[in-house]
């Protein structure tokens, strides 16, 4: 089985790694596509994998679609063969459209996060009915490889790149946030830093054991403090600036899948 990766930058390589080390993919049957040769080498020498031409992505039976979507034009006639399966991790491009370009309808899609990185992902995976059974069950080892895989069906995804797959930036910008609060209460950066990293680390752990309502019940006591920073988190619209966040980054994952506003 030979796996052509085509756009081996921060997701692309994120579930790369996790899929080598997990056993799901072997180096020996995985090239990376560059068209630079310079970069495509280096690219492989840095996984362990093989640098693929132009030539090489023909003969490959699988092609993991990882650049951004406003290259997705430009990659679509390169990479184009009819007897291939498709999985694509872009953001607001649609199996249909993917297979339109591609002249094969064995498409998967998926919408990955970050947490690939750490094994935690939240991926959506969705295909057209033309995929075989094999198809969707490799594309569902590979992220499982990288963390937990939802099956939802596509008119969803949009609202999935939302929420999860834009969320480790919503979050990394509270954590920034509630550093410079630290810096402003007189930390200096490198100790306020650590702390609001300490802080969400716990909060997510503890999380994972309760509703989000009742951990801030058992933070805030009657009269306390934490009461009195929730509340300037209201007066200063932080659910509202969340939801219009997710809302925003829908619209926007809606919006590429028009070419035209690629
Ligand atoms: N980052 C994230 O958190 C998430 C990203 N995604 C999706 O992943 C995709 C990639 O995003 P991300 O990894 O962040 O972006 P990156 O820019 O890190 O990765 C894109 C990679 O594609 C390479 N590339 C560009 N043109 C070509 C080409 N013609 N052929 C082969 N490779 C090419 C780039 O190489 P070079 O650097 O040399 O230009 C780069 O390494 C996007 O579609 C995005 O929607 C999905 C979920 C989350
Ligand atoms: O912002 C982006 O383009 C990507 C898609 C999902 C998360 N990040």
């Amino acid at each position: 089985m030979k796996l052509a990766l085509v756009g081996a930058g921060k997701m692309g390589g994120a579930v790369l790694t996790g899929a080598l080390r997990a056993g799901v993919l072997d180096a020996a049957e995985v090239g990376i596509y560059h068209p630079d040769e310079a970069r495509r080498t280096a690219l492989a020498a840095q996984y362990g994998v093989t640098p693929f031409t132009d030539d090489d992505i023909h003969a490959a039976e699988r092609v993991l679609i990882a650049v951004k979507p406003q290259s997705f034009d430009e990659v679509a006639p390169l990479i184009a063969q009819r007897s291939a399966a498709y999985i694509s991790l872009m953001a607001g491009v649609s199996a249909e459209t993917i297979a339109r370009r591609v002249g094969s309808a064995r498409v998967v899609r998926a919408m990955p996060n970050l947490g690939a990185r750490v094994g935690l992902s939240a991926t959506a995976l969705a295909h057209l009915p033309q995929a075989e059974g094999e198809d969707v069950a490799f594309a569902e080892r590979l992220f499982c490889a990288v963390g937990t895989v939802y099956r939802i069906p596509e008119r969803l995804f949009d609202a999935f790149t939302g929420l999860a797959g834009s969320g480790p930036a919503f979050a990394a910008v509270f954590a920034e946030a509630l550093a410079d609060g630290g810096v402003r209460v007189g930390f200096s950066r490198e100790v306020a830093q650590g702390l609001a990293k300490q802080v969400l680390l716990a909060s997510a752990t503890l999380l994972g054991a309760e509703s989000p309502g009742n951990l801030k019940d058992e933070v805030a006591s009657a009269g306390g403090t934490a009461i009195a920073g929730v509340m300037a988190l209201e007066q200063h619209g932080l659910r509202y600036a969340a939801m219009q966040a997710v809302e925003m980054a829908a619209k926007r994952a809606a919006e590429l899948s028009r070419a035209d506003e690629r």
